[in-house]
């Protein structure tokens, strides 16, 4: 079986987590664990979390738009030496929390740094590798940030905390993203019950790959 990488965006809030969490024990049950890789943005092994400690360490206020960027990029890097390319080479499908997509919507809208600069060092760090699939969840600004705050008050990050106007450019270019990019990445309706919104990545998964659920 060739390796499948799949990578899930969306706003804060937008249930990626535990959409991942869903998916991940279906096809774990299906195909066994070994075949099933979860991963996630900034982190994945060694390298990338020490950069993950610094990026949401809450002290880091002071951090530069672009210094922030860069650290995103070079933790995706080793991300992808460590972890992607040999899941890929096992025939491994990979479930990956954020990918490329989540810095040209924070770092290029969010931060106004440009959408097409922040392609260009991704470019450079990813070095051509885009995921099969990507699953989108989208979700009103608004009612992301709620769900954070009713349920994970106690884990909300110095990126959480931007303003409801950071998260609306962030989605819109999300969208943006979606639109110029249609094959590659599809649209959920995030904003539905949690088991509406797993059975339609399930259904979205199986359209790409017909082998999976
Ligand atoms: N479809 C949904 N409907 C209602 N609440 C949800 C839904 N999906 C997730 N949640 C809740 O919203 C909060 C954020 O979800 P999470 O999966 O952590 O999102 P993300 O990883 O995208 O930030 C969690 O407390 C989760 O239980
Ligand atoms: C991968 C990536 C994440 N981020 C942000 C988005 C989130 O606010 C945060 C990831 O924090 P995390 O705690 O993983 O949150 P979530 O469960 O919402 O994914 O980092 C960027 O700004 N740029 C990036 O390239």
């Amino acid at each position: 079986m060739a390796g499948k990488f799949i990578s899930f965006e969306g706003p804060d809030g937008a249930g990626k987590t535990s959409v991942i969490t869903a998916i991940q024990a279906e096809l774990e049950q299906q195909l066994g664990k070994e075949k099933v890789m979860y991963t996630r943005e900034p982190g994945g092994n060694h390298i990338s979390e020490q950069i993950r400690r610094v990026l949401f360490d809450e002290h880091n206020t002071d951090m530069d738009g672009r210094t922030e960027a860069l650290l995103f990029a070079a933790a995706r890097r080793q991300h992808i030496v460590s972890e992607i390319l040999p899941a890929l080479k096992d025939g491994k499908v990979i479930l990956c929390d954020r990918y490329v997509d989540s810095s040209i919507a924070y770092q290029g809208a969010g931060r106004h740094l440009g959408e097409q600069k922040i392609w260009q060092i991704n470019q450079y760090a990813i070095d051509g590798l885009l995921p099969d699939l990507t699953i989108y969840l989208d979700i009103e600004s608004k009612l992301g940030l709620q769900r954070i705050a009713e349920h994970r008050a106690d884990q909300v990050n110095r990126l959480d905390e931007e303003q409801l106007s950071f998260h609306k450019t962030v989605r819109e270019a999300f969208l943006r993203l979606q639109r110029e990019n249609p094959e590659r990445i599809k649209l959920i309706d995030a904003s539905q019950s949690l088991p509406k919104v797993i059975s339609d990545v399930k259904q979205t998964i199986h359209a790409k790959f017909n082998d999976l659920f």
